[in-house]
């Protein structure tokens, strides 16, 4: 527990969310190590991309919602903090479905980096390079960066939303469902990117996917409704559950 505490990047303490009244999130309380992949699985409807979002405040979008609990990221509390708009550059987010503006590759990595003030054209040059690679898209890319981002295919459409993520050199990346829209072998990209990246960030993952969960994340948490029943290395979440619940998600019999 010792070292889970020293490496801890997000604590999260006896979080509850509710929907009005209605409670999707109990009590959650989990530490999420830096600099590694964090999957969250569990059934529809069990409070995953909930939790995820509230990472990033992203609930507050939402009328109604109510939460309780603490939330630090790099000891800030992050529902005391009033900048949402600087917690949201350091927690970037990808969702399932490709979100892209209908405008150029380059102009869709270069838009959050010029809404920061950045003008100067070399730096946006750099910038935009710099994330097209890091998202492992800049050689199918490189040779049309003035074009439609919407013509490309949905996997790369995903790695460009990565790259644009990236472009606002967040310290977390949160993924809900990421490769839920691809093919399987846009979807390899994707997993072979998130192993890449996860040597520079912190990551957590929703997916409904438990082979994907097992392949690309060092921990995994385990959600039913609206509470985390089991936290622990992936390889025992999946080979040695302690609870009879989780053993009976990953295996199959309900879900
Ligand atoms: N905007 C909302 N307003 C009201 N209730 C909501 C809202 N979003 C989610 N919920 C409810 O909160 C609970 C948790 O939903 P959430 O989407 O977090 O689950 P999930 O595990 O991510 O599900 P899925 O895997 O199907 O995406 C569900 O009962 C859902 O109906």
């Amino acid at each position: 527990m010792k070292q889970l505490e020293q490496t801890a990047k997000i604590r999260v303490k006896d979080l509850s969310l509710f929907y009005g009244d209605k409670q999707a999130l109990f009590d959650v309380s989990l530490d999420i190590q830096e600099k590694g992949v964090t999957a969250l699985i569990g059934p529809s409807g069990c409070g995953k991309s909930t939790f995820l979002r509230t990472l990033n405040r992203m609930n507050d979008l939402i009328d109604g919602v109510k939460i309780n609990g603490n939330i630090v990221i790099d000891n800030e509390d992050i529902y005391k903090s009033t900048d949402v708009i600087k917690l949201r550059t350091r927690v970037g987010m990808v969702f399932q479905k490709p979100n892209l503006f209908p405008m150029s590759i380059y102009d869709n990595v270069a838009y959050g980096p010029r809404a920061q003030g950045i003008k100067n054209k070399k730096i946006l040059n750099e910038v935009v390079e710099e994330s097209l690679r890091g998202a492992a898209i800049w050689d199918e890319v490189k040779d049309r960066l003035k074009s439609s981002a919407l013509g490309l295919s949905g996997g790369q459409q995903q790695r460009v939303c990565i790259a644009r993520a990236i472009a606002m050199k967040p310290d977390v990346i949160l993924m809900d469902e990421p490769t839920s829209a691809l093919d399987p072998i846009s979807t390899l990209k994707v997993e072979e990117l998130i192993a890449q990246l996860k040597k520079d960030y912190t990551i957590v993952i929703v997916t409904h996917n438990m082979q994907q969960a097992a392949r690309v994340s060092d921990k995994t948490a385990f959600f039913l409704n609206g509470e985390i029943i089991e936290y622990d290395v992936t390889n025992n979440v999946f080979s040695n559950p302690k609870d009879q619940r989780t053993e009976d998600y990953v295996t199959g019999r309900f879900g």
